[in-house]
This record gives structure tokens, C-alpha cells and sequence, in this order.
């Protein structure tokens, strides 16, 4: 049956979490372990030059899947990156580097039944991720594989924004991952030395040279192999030849909150309505699979400046690019040192709730993701804004059982009204802070997604189903919990099976209150201990 290599542990999934696993499993020479990864390797330099992130959302490291009509944002199709390549997200993502708030695994907790993922359960396993060069105990860590920094020298207006923020009203805060998230401030990011730390950078590549750990990209993933109630193994496909990998011990799934349910309902795993109708015969029925999808929702306004100071201008080839390409080179600083996602903030849209729900960022450019508006080359900046706790879900659905087909993916944006009161309030605070003095003597004009005026709430109703995006944190596809709707347990085995576990951000039961990368690293690092019985 199998016409390949036998290991211990086959990972599926070379991405955040999958780099994790796969450097922690193989920690013990003893143990053989196989990372799958449909993906190409990450050895482009613009993946690794902080501000190689503005020339990522789109192209031969994404996969380029398209969301479903959204019905609640006027039948949209929403493009909705997801990193397809060695390091996965992680290396194509803007190198934010928050947590989410404390309440959000207490919840995951007592709500969920998550049992063993409180804020102080986990707490541990972000410190010992974490190699911080500014922070230290005790919310940070120091010396772990995941290297977080400051900007190294932050835009001009980045700054000018952490002052509008705190005209506006809202607290300095120089740490958003520490007691609390709320306030405005600049964001840490995932880089170490002025280079992109993603978890292939900071867990897999150090390993690579364990002969015990086989690292292979461009493989995709065709399905789970059981025997029984029991995974034993991976089929790969290449298109012409299909391979075979079996897993002596475990197979864990960490291909992605699309991708894991992906697999999963390939392998017949899932809803079996789902399975049924995409001519897949069931072998375990978990109606959870693919279900619970949700994400946040991301509204841009985009800014001109009264004067040519915005990053923008090194978006095209030309003497100054040149010049800032010698200078990263030289001295690892300059524009091509930052993340571009430089300005952060925290805030409440509800008072009533016990922690900040939206969450705002600023680019100090305009137009640096695929599909979002720019304005003249020098001369623009951005804000976005999002709802923190959506409540929104949508789902993830195999179109048939062909591994290579694109799933059907409705992430069902805005669905729930009080997504959308919270998405209006996000932006009416983003046009409030962008009004305070230090920000609006940069400013000419604001430029609005499709041009309209933004005055009544049917104005703004308007411009959030019109131009609400994905923000490309999506969860909650493999939840974890204890419910009949849940596909994992805390230990993220998936239930009623053995040999199997999912791994990555589609195993929370609920968004955490920021982006999402180092929440997955956490998981991950957690779950090898589940696995090795170190807890
Ligand atoms: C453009 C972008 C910007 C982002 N910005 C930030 C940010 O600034 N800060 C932050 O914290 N988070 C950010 N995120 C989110 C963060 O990167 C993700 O939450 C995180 O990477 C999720 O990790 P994961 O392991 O669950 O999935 P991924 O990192 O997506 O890994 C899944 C891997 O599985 C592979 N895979 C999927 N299906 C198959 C298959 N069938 N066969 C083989 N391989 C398969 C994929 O190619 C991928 O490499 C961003 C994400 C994107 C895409």
C-alpha cells in the first residue's frame, strides 16, 4: 500500500504551525519526521525583506482563493490570500506581532471547554516562542526560536499617527501584548536583524539539517489515509503520480484553516451532507468540519498627503528604490527595514466590553495590498480598521474530490448586523483619529473606496458592505472544544479517531482579538508537548 518512506510523525502542512511541530518533533534524533507542503521553498529575498510583504498579497506564494458571492457585501467576490509556500502565511504576512487579549483563551476555556488553554495555562508556551529585543518577563520571552523587534526606524508619519491616537483620546501604550492591549502605539513585529522571522525562518530552517526531519515542498496534499478509525498515513499528488507516506505514530494536519478542512473532507471526514455532495464517500461523519469559518473585517481609508514623504514612492523601480536597496543592504535600515504596517491601536467600540473590540493599523503608504487603492506614487497612507470578536460564520466546502480544486469558501462577512454597527464605529473613529492635529496637517484629502461621501448611516452602511475585505486571519474551521459542532479536543486529536490531529489556526474555537500568527506558534508549541506527553 504504501510505496514510500515510513516516519513517525507526518506533518501536512508547511506553515506556520507545520514549521513549529516539525522542529519540535524532530528535536529528538530518535524520531523520524516528514513536513508536506504544496508550496515552493522560501528562498526568494523579498519574502525576507521586511517591507517584501507590500509585493506579497498576490502571486506564486498565495493560493489565490476567491471567496463565494457575499451575500451581506453586495455579492462580492472577495479575494482571500492565504500563504502557499515553505513557512505558509507566516512568510507573506505583514509581520504584526500581537496576542490577543488575556480574556480570549480564559474564554477559550470556560466557554468553549477548552480545557488547559486559560491565559495562564498558555502564557508559557508564547514565552518560550519568543525572542524579544526590547521586552522582557513577564509577558515576554527571550532567547526562543520567534524573533520579535521595534521598527527600526519608523516613519515619520507612523509617529504622527501614535500622536493623533492619543489627541483622539486613546492611552500610549509601548506594549500591546503586555497587561493590555488598549492604547495606541507602534507595532513589534516578527523580524529579527531587519529580516522577516517567520516560523520557517525561526524553527524550521535551523533544523533542517537533522537527518531525522525530511522537509518536502511542492507536494500537494490529496487526503488522509485511514485504516479503520485509525489515520496511518498521507497521499500525496503531484498530478501525474500520487505518493504514499505512512505515519507510524501520528498524522497531524496543519495545512491551514482553509486547507486542514480541505483535507479533512477529502479524506471523508466531515458533514456528511457536504461529503456526500461532493462525491466523497463518508468514513467519519463530523459535521463540524469546515464549519464555524470566520475572520476579520478590514475596512481601508486611504489618505493623499499635502507633500511627497510616503512610502509608496519606493513601491517602483527608480533612483531612490535603488538607493534604499543599497542602504538595507549596507546597514539593514531605511524604508525596505519596515514592515510597511508600522502604527497601531486598540480601542473600544462598545464601552461595555471588558477589553478593547476593534483594532486599527497604519501604513504610512497607500495601495500595498493586492486590490486595495492607491493614490499617487509619495503621496498616500492608510488606515484600517476592524471588528475584534466578530460574530459572523461562514464555512469551508469541497467542490468535489479532486484534490486540486479550489474549495468553496463563504466566509459570510457581515452577516451578523452587529458585525457591521461595530465595522461603521471603526470607521467613524479611524476618520476621528485621521482628523487630530498632528495627522491632519499631512493630510489633503481622503480618498474613500469608490469615491462616496460618508455622512449618514446609510452612507456608511453603504461603504462597509461595499468595501469590507478579508484582513487574513481566518480561524475556526477544525474548532476545539468539547461541543457536538467541535472537531478536536483539547488535546487536538479529532474525535472519534485515532492517529490524528489538526494543528494550526483553524483549531480555534473563536478569534482572538488581534491577528492571528503568534496565537498559532503558541498553539503549536503547546501541541508538541500534547504530543510528547511533556505537559
Ligand atoms: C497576507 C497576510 C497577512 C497577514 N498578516 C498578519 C500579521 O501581520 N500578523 C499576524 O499575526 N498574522 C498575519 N496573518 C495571519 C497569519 O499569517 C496566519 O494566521 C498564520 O500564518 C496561520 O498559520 P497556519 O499554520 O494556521 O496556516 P498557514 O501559515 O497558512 O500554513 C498552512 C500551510 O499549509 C499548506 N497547505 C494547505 N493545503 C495544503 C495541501 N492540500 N497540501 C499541501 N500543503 C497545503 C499551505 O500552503 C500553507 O503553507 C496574515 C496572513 C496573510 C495571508
Amino acid at each position: 500500500m504504501f510505496t514510500d518512506d515510513e516516519y513517525d510523525y507526518v506533518i501536512a502542512g508547511g506553515g506556520t504551525a507545520g514549521c513549529v511541530l516539525a522542529n519540535r518533533l524532530s528535536a529528538d534524533p530518535a524520531v523520524r519526521v516528514l513536513l508536506l507542503e504544496a508550496g515552493r521553498s522560501d528562498r526568494n529575498p523579498l519574502i525576507h525583506v521586511p517591507a517584501g510583504f507590500a509585493k506579497l498579497t498576490a502571486g506564486p506564494y498565495e493560493w489565490g482563493w476567491r471567496s463565494q458571492p457575499q451575500r451581506h457585501c453586495n455579492d462580492r467576490v472577495i479575494p482571500l490570500a492565504q500563504g502557499k509556500v515553505i513557512g505558509g502565511g507566516g512568510s507573506i504576512n505583514a509581520q504584526v506581532f500581537t496576542r490577543g487579549a488575556h480574556e480570549d483563551y480564559d474564554e477559550w476555556d470556560k466557554k468553549y471547554g477548552c480545557t488547559g488553554w486559560s491565559f495562564n495555562d498558555i502564557l508559557r508556551y508564547f514565552l518560550r516562542s519568543e525572542d524579544n529585543d526590547r521586552l522582557s518577563a513577564p509577558w515576554h520571552g527571550n532567547g526562543g526560536p520567534l524573533g520579535v523587534s521595534d521598527p527600526v526606524n519608523p516613519h515619520p508619519l507612523s509617529k504622527a499617527f501614535v500622536r493623533a491616537g492619543q489627541e483622539f483620546g486613546l492611552p500610549y501604550n509601548g506594549d500591546f501584548n503586555g497587561e493590555s492591549q488598549y492604547g495606541v502605539g507602534l507595532y513589534q513585529n516578527t523580524t529579527r536583524g531587519s529580516r522577516r522571522c517567520s516560523a520557517a525562518v525561526g524553527y524550521l530552517h535551523p533544523a533542517k539539517k537533522r537527518p531525522n526531519l525530511t522537509a518536502k515542498p511542492g507536494h500537494l496534499i490529496a487526503r488522509v489515509i485511514l485504516d479503520g478509525k485509525r489515520a496511518v498515513g498521507i497521499e500525496t499528488t503531484t498530478g501525474k503520480s500520487r505518493h504514499r507516506y505512512r505515519a507510524r505514530r501520528e498524522v497531524i494536519v496543519s495545512a491551514g484553516t482553509i486547507g486542514s478542512p480541505k483535507i479533512l473532507q477529502l479524506s471523508g471526514i466531515g458533514d456528511p451532507a457536504d461529503l456526500r455532495e461532493a462525491g466523497v464517500d463518508v468514513r467519519h461523519a463530523l459535521p463540524g468540519v469546515g464549519k464555524n469559518l470566520h475572520d476579520h473585517c478590514d475596512l481601508d481609508i486611504i489618505y493623499e498627503l499635502n507633500t511627497y514623504q510616503s512610502m509608496d514612492r519606493f513601491a517602483r523601480p527608480r533612483p531612490a528604490t535603488v538607493a534604499a536597496g543599497i542602504e538595507y543592504a549596507a546597514f539593514r535600515k531605511g524604508p525596505l527595514a519596515s514592515t510597511v504596517v508600522e502604527g497601531g491601536a486598540f480601542s473600544y467600540g462598545n464601552r461595555e466590553e471588558a477589553t478593547p473590540d476593534l483594532q486599527f493599523h497604519f501604513l504610512p503608504a497607500a495601495g500595498v495590498e493586492a486590490g486595495i487603492a492607491g493614490v499617487r506614487p509619495g503621496y498616500g497612507c492608510t488606515l484600517n480598521s476592524y471588528f475584534v470578536r466578530p460574530r459572523s460564520r461562514g464555512t469551508v466546502r469541497i467542490a468535489s474530490a479532486d484534490p486540486a480544486q479550489p474549495p468553496l469558501i463563504d466566509p459570510n462577512y457581515l452577516a451578523d448586523d452587529y458585525d457591521l454597527e461595530m465595522s461603521m464605529e471603526g470607521v467613524r473613529q479611524s476618520r476621528e483619529i485621521m482628523a487630530q492635529p498632528s495627522m491632519a496637517r499631512h493630510v489633503k484629502a481622503e480618498h474613500l473606496a469608490g469615491g462616496q461621501a460618508l455622512k449618514s448611516k446609510d452612507d456608511h452602511i453603504r461603504f462597509v458592505r461595499g468595501h469590507g475585505r478579508t484582513s487574513y486571519h481566518h480561524v475556526g474551521t477544525c474548532a476545539m472544544g468539547d461541543a457536538d459542532s467541535s472537531v478536536v479536543s483539547p488535546d487536538l486529536t479529532v474525535h472519534g479517531l485515532d492517529g490524528l490531529r489538526v494543528v494550526d489556526a483553524s483549531v480555534m474555537p473563536r478569534i482572538v482579538s488581534s491577528n492571528t500568527q503568534a496565537p498559532t506558534v503558541m498553539i503549536a508549541e503547546k501541541a508538541s508537548d500534547l504530543i510528547l506527553g511533556n505537559t
